[in-house]
């Protein structure tokens, strides 16, 4: 792919990337150091391009090299203005990214130090452009814990890049099981509350020496999914017809699918859906005092009898994700209208 082809085609023009400008940020400091000193990069991440040859060395556990890999992705697109609106597309959601205007596209392969999408469904590019006349920035393609050995900051650094970039407001989905009866497949499920499973019992992205211009060390997680934007979310669904509902969504690690036991415990516990993404990502966008807005796509029913054999399969999440997806751009389109 030539130099002029990695930022892809755009609605209204294109751009051309300046890979030497990738580089040079890489020269010029994306080797990590630690936190004042005080942290020696116990956990520096060694990336490989998809394509095999490794390049820089990112610590996403350093705040310094976040921020220089946030320039350096600044520098590889021609930014309009600050996306002050980031969305993480869950599975089903990818398509929204292709519907912005003005599109630049970068893909995670050209990002030096990003880690990469193994997920069918998850493309893997950083989009920026405009969507209902704001400028907004999608990731179109997460990084699931269960991907990453479990390196939940790792799997958060896009959060905080987004941050640095000018993201004040973090719309996130994902596909989800449902386990409230009242739920079906292809509903929505406004995100009111989490149980952050992993993140109980120590797999938190929040987990060692905290530098404080990452934000707080102990961060609230009260009031996460914003009141007015779900309040907002609701009416919007209402005047679109679209069936959604208000619930708690956990996550587990994954990437083994629950048992009918999990299940059901998932059920006592009070949940409404289950998954396993998000809620690293909200933690951390709360932490930088970003706003959040979070829903599911309901794509497979959880069962709790194992008796009662149903099999769940990624091809069945991605099957309904996709017939819910017209759906579910409409709904984020009329949100970021909205914002
Ligand atoms: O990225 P999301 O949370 O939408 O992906 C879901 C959860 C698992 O990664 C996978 C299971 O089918 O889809
Ligand atoms: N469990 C966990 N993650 C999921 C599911 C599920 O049933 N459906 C989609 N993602």
């Amino acid at each position: 792919m030539s130099g002029e082809n990695l930022i892809m085609s755009s609605v209204n023009g294109v751009s051309s990337i300046r890979p030497e400008i990738a580089l040079n940020g890489l020269a010029n400091g994306l080797k990590s150091n630690g936190i004042n000193g005080h942290h020696e990069h116990t956990n520096g991440v060694d990336h490989k391009h998809a394509n095999g040859h490794k390049h820089a060395t990112v610590d996403p556990r350093n705040y310094d090299d976040i921020i220089r890999l946030a320039e350096v992705i600044r520098n590889m697109v021609d930014l309009k203005e600050s996306p002050t609106i980031g969305v993480i597309c869950g599975s089903g959601l990818g398509d929204l990214a292709d519907l912005l205007v003005d599109k630049q596209v970068v893909p995670y392969t050209k990002i030096p130090g990003f880690p990469q999408t193994s997920v069918v469904g998850h493309k893997g590019n950083l989009v920026f452009g405009y969507l209902s006349g704001k400028y907004v920035m999608c990731l179109q393609g997460r990084f699931h814990p269960y991907e990453h050995d479990m390196d939940l900051v790792l799997c958060t650094m896009p959060v905080r890049i987004m941050h640095h970039l000018g993201v004040k407001t973090m719309i996130v989905s994902n596909a989800a099981g449902g386990i409230n009866h009242k739920f079906n497949y292809g509903d929505l499920m406004i995100i009111k509350d989490h149980v952050f499973m992993p993140g109980l019992v120590g797999f938190s992205p929040l987990v060692g020496l905290n530098d404080p211009r990452f934000g707080a060390r102990f961060v609230s997680v009260h009031d996460a999914y914003d009141k007015q934007l779900r309040n907002m979310a609701r009416r919007i669904a209402d005047e679109e017809d679209i069936r959604a509902h208000e619930g708690i969504y956990v996550m587990s690690g994954g990437p083994q699918y629950e048992s009918p036991a999990e299940v059901k415990l998932y059920k006592v516990l009070g949940a409404d859906a289950l998954g396993m993404s998000t809620c690293h990502e909200v933690t951390v966008a709360r932490q930088c005092g970003i706003r959040v807005f979070g829903f599911s796509l309901i794509t497979n029913i959880g069962n709790d009898d194992a008796d009662t054999s149903v099999e769940v399969s990624h091809e069945e999440v991605l099957e309904t994700a996709k017939e819910a997806s017209v759906r579910a751009c409409r709904f984020v389109s009329r949100i970021v209208e909205n914002l």
